[in-house]
């Protein structure tokens, strides 16, 4: 892999706050990186700086090994499509793409035959060929997706940067953009930068996965490794498929937390994290349960929210925490519990994630 940009100890500061802190990163070329965060993470600060419409404090960033410091925004080669699309209303979506290379700072493109060339080609790129000639107010909010993507690539960047693309589309629309901004980056072949607050969309769409917290990198690694195996307590929480108990190991391999005690791998005596993904509980009712019912919590059954392929059953632990339990529904009918019920959820000390302090 060849690193197209990279980012050196970079740290972005407003008045009090730092919004990015210290933070080094390196993107490949001809990779698809979504970037998750909570809100105030500091997501689109790193964009806005990479893209040049903010410098640094501190820290270098690097295009193809050179600096940007005295590279201006619009000469950097780097796209940015915006949250709400910024796209003139009184222009046609041909003149909306057209517009950059019209009016671009350095050798304006005046020759109509290649303009119409250039910008047909990514009309057809996006899907969009037969709507050139409709007005802005005239398309719908997918639309207006595609032609702020085909403006920011009619010239040839070599990072696009999105910041999140998909916020202002319902969910029908969202799943299908999905599909079509990674089909359209792998036939370009350079690297999207994909800003997101969703997790599964973070990781359905990345080829890596960038997680921000409080202005630093928590991880970045393939969307199953985030998944699957997250670096911190901190990234956990913000994949939201974990429950999360606060507790202390002791000498014996215990986890115990409030009132609660689960098996753990055995070590020293800790403070720590204990997680366990919401897919990997069985709910168990409580009589017949022998003596000894594995490892898991008792709690009370609340409700349940029914997704087509999945439900979620909530439940009220015994210090009051609300726990989530996730089953998928592919080959077998929704269990039914009943409210107000206790049961026993029940999972594999193998299956939980124990973060020490
Ligand atoms: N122009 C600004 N002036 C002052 N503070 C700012 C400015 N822009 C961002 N911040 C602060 O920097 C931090 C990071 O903000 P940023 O917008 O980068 O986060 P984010 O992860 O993109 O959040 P969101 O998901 O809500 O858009 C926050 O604490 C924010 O309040």
């Amino acid at each position: 892999m060849t690193a197209i940009l990279e980012l050196k100890n970079v740290t972005k500061r407003y008045g009090g706050d730092t919004a990015l802190d210290g933070l080094s990163v390196t993107l490949e070329a001809n990779e698809y990186i979504s970037l998750l965060g909570p809100s105030g993470s500091g997501k689109s600060t790193l964009l806005r700086v990479i893209a040049g419409f903010e410098k640094p404090d501190a820290g270098e960033v690097l295009l193809e090994g050179r600096s940007l410091a005295q590279v201006p925004a619009y000469r950097r080669g780097i796209g940015f499509v915006s949250q709400g699309f910024a796209l003139f209303p009184h222009l046609s979506v041909f003149e909306n793409v057209a517009f950059g290379l019209r009016n671009r700072e350095d050798d304006p493109l005046q020759d109509a035959a290649e303009l119409r060339r250039r910008v047909d080609e990514m009309l057809a790129l996006v899907g969009l060929s037969d709507l050139g000639e409709r007005g802005i107010d005239q398309i719908s909010g997918g639309q207006k997706q595609r032609v702020a993507l085909a403006r920011t690539l009619v010239a040839d960047p070599k990072i696009i940067l999105l910041d999140e693309p998909l916020g202002a589309l319902d969910a029908n629309l969202r799943a299908r953009m999905r599909v079509e901004l990674r089909r359209i980056r792998q036939q370009l072949g350079i690297t999207f930068m994909h800003v997101t607050g969703n997790e599964e969309e973070a990781l359905a769409m990345g080829d890596r996965v960038a997680v921000l917290d409080s202005g630093r990198l928590a991880q970045i690694s393939d969307p199953d490794s985030v998944y699957n195996r997250p670096q911190s307590a901190r990234v956990a929480k913000f994949l939201n498929c974990y429950n999360m108990f606060e507790g202390r190991r002791d000498e014996g391999g215990a986890f115990h937390a409030g009132v609660s005690s689960f098996a753990c791998s055995p070590g020293a005596a800790a403070a720590g994290v204990y997680c366990v993904r919401f897919d990997k509980i069985r709910v168990v009712p409580l009589q017949g349960l022998s003596e000894d019912g594995g490892t898991g919590v008792r709690a009370t059954f609340i409700t349940s929210e029914y997704a087509g392929p999945r439900i979620t059953y909530f439940f009220r632990g015994a210090d009051g925490k609300v726990l989530e339990v996730e089953y998928h529904l592919s080959h077998r009918r929704p269990d039914e519990f009943a409210v107000g019920g206790d049961y026993w959820l029940s999972w594999s000390p193998d299956e939980a994630l124990v973060y020490f302090q």
